[in-house]
């Protein structure tokens, strides 16, 4: 038969897996920093949508169940999500590829900014805000980030602050980082259930989001100052929470406070807390 009256193959398209991005049209330009992974660069796709590509040292992370979630990420957007446009995974190194963020991390900005931002309720306000909204929508997601820090947060253009590497710590082979008892552990962000079982939920996320509000009125102190990880545990077991920066209004510790219950279920949910920090936001105006 002519090829005209063949019907059209169903798979036709779709061998262009959307989340696979060509290296081809990728230009990579300066080194942003190197993290767990490896190196991270600012890159050019497609000549002129901005990103960040993550280099993945070979054997970092188990890279094939990381392309598998890859189409699942990709489909995760919103304002206060840093998107993953996609990856390069026909070679290695595979290339994580996503929009970029020009001010680098939230821990690193608030750090570098603190002579302006401290006592600015305001702007620290909506900051946790923001990371509230990106949180609020994983939550109603279903998908858990498993280590929200302010360091995992970015900062772009306009004070806006994204959430990054949502449920990135899955695929993570070092177990430093994946056991509870590893030296790379984010002990300070973690409630007594993920110390004492790994038990991961998006309430154990919201306890990290209370530890994230601490840091952001710090302007990035480390929780807990020098405390060894073990003193740290000791604490957390024994109800013992941070302190309430003398940035932060007295309502608004009370919503850090809330983050940290016990028990996972007396803790608020994302959306919970979203509608608590615009009231307490509108009570500054
Ligand atoms: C004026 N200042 C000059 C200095 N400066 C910068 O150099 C700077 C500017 C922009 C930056 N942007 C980004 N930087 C990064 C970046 C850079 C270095 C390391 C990393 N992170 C990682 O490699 C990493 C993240 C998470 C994880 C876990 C454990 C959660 C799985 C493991 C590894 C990210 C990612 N991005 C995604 C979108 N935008 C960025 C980073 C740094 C900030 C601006």
């Amino acid at each position: 038969a002519s090829p005209c009256d063949r019907p059209v193959p169903a798979t036709a398209g779709l061998s262009h897996d959307k989340w696979e991005i060509d290296p081809a049209e990728l230009m990579l330009l300066e080194e942003l920093g190197s993290g767990q992974f490896g190196v991270v660069r600012r890159g050019k796709w497609r000549g002129s949508i901005d990103t960040a590509v993550k280099m993945m040292k070979e054997g970092t992370m188990s890279e094939d169940d990381f392309i598998e979630e890859a189409k699942v990420m990709t489909k995760l957007q919103h304002q206060n999500l840093v998107q993953l446009y996609g990856v390069c995974s026909k070679h290695r190194p595979i290339y994580i590829v996503t929009e970029y963020m020009k001010h680098g991390s939230l821990l690193n900005y608030l750090r570098r900014h603190e002579a302006t931002l401290d006592g600015n309720i305001g702007l620290l306000l909506d900051m946790c805000i923001q990371v509230c909204k990106g949180m609020a929508y994983l939550e109603r997601q279903n998908y858990i980030h498993r280590d929200l820090a302010a360091r995992n947060c970015l900062v772009g253009s306009e004070n806006v602050v994204k959430v990054a590497d949502f449920g990135l710590a899955r695929y993570v082979l070092d177990d430093q980082y994946t056991s509870s008892g590893g030296t790379k552990f984010p002990i300070k962000w973690a409630p007594p259930e993920v110390l004492n079982y790994t038990r991961f939920s998006s309430k154990s996320d919201v306890w990290a989001y209370g530890v994230l509000m601490w840091e952001v009125f710090t302007c990035g102190k480390m929780p807990y100052g020098r405390l060894k990880n073990t003193e740290v545990v000791d604490r957390v077991q024994r109800g013992v929470i941070l302190e309430r920066p003398k940035a932060c209004h007295k309502e608004i510790y009370e919503v850090m406070r809330k983050c940290w219950c016990h028990c996972p279920e007396d803790r608020p949910s994302f959306r919970a807390l979203k509608e608590q920090l615009s009231v307490v936001s509108q009570g500054l105006l």
